[in-house]
């Protein structure tokens, strides 16, 4: 029998899972149940993915064999306290939260708990997440490999160890708004020069996508794919020069850490 996958919690990241569950065909409708507080929110989400919803969050945990835990990190102690004691002898909980370690999830259910840690990113809702994963003990070694099978339906998967996950949150988790930022400067800087802004758009998120697929497919080191742009005496150098006189790397460096300090200052206080 194909397991129950349940969410409590369907905002930006849990409805962007189930969404890519749901494209890729990973699960199908009637094995998803989930669960929040709006009623309007969860009529709309059912009528689109014809998943089961209800706004009782002890249900969702006594029907899933995999638990997303998939709410605002400040909401994460109260949601286990009002489950735990209803959730299936063998479910493994999946939480998702900044700053949530696995040793926070094992000590707040109080029991022995089967956890998958991950960190995932918006762009999962298209398929294209990259999702940095670890477990803990409990979890089998099939277990392990049909959450890996899981996330790889919405995206890249790395296991990596705990210790990494907070680099994980600030290097995709976080990162993907800095992104954003870039392609709106980009698209504002050929607005200047006169291009339509949605035209602008398209331009900038294609020229992003097509560098970031350089990368992962070609191997060659992004400084190198950097040179083969910047013609001697070039446009591309004048805008590498500008870049390095405005301080593009050390403010997205900074950027980035500042992410990861978040997650590890976030991580210590729960
Ligand atoms: N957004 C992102 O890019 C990423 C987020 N994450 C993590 O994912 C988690 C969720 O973030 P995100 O989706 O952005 O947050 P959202 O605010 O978009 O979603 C939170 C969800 O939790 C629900 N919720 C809140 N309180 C309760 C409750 N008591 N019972 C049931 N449901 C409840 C909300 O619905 P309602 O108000 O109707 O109850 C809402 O559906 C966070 O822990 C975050 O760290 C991880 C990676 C990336
Ligand atoms: O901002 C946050 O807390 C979440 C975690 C990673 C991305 N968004």
């Amino acid at each position: 029998m194909d397991k129950v996958i349940g969410f409590i919690g369907t905002g930006n990241m849990g409805a962007a899972i189930i969404k890519g569950l749901l494209d890729t065909g990973f699960a199908s409708p009637g094995n998803i149940v989930a669960s929040r507080r709006n009623q309007l929110a969860l009529d709309k989400l059912k009528s689109e993915s014809g998943i089961q919803t209800t706004s009782n969050n002890t249900l969702v945990a006594s029907k899933a064999d995999i638990l997303f835990i998939a709410v605002k990190p400040n909401v994460y102690e109260s949601i286990i306290e009002e489950v735990r004691t209803f959730i299936k002898a063998d479910a493994v909980i999946v939480n998702i939260a900044a700053g949530k370690s696995i040793h926070f999830i094992e000590d707040t259910f109080q029991k022995p708990v089967k956890v998958a840690r991950a960190m995932p990113n918006t762009p999962a809702l298209v398929g294209e997440g990259m999702i940095g994963i670890c477990f803990n003990e409990e979890m089998e070694k099939t277990e392990r490999e049909y959450i890996v099978e899981l996330f790889s339906s919405i995206g890249k998967v790395e296991v990596v160890a705990e210790s990494l996950l907070d680099a994980v949150v600030g290097v995709s988790g976080s990162s993907p708004a800095i992104l954003y930022m870039i392609i709106e400067a980009m698209a504002d800087g050929a607005v200047k020069s006169g291009m339509p802004r949605q035209q602008a758009y398209t331009f900038a998120a294609q020229a992003m996508l097509g560098s970031a697929k350089m990368v992962l497919e070609t191997g060659i080191h992004p400084g190198e794919l950097k040179d083969q742009v910047c013609s001697p005496g070039g446009t591309t150098i004048e805008a590498v020069t500008k870049a390095e006189e405005t301080g593009l790397r050390s403010s997205i460096l900074a950027a980035v850490e500042a992410a990861v300090a978040k997650s590890v200052e976030m991580t210590k206080e729960s």
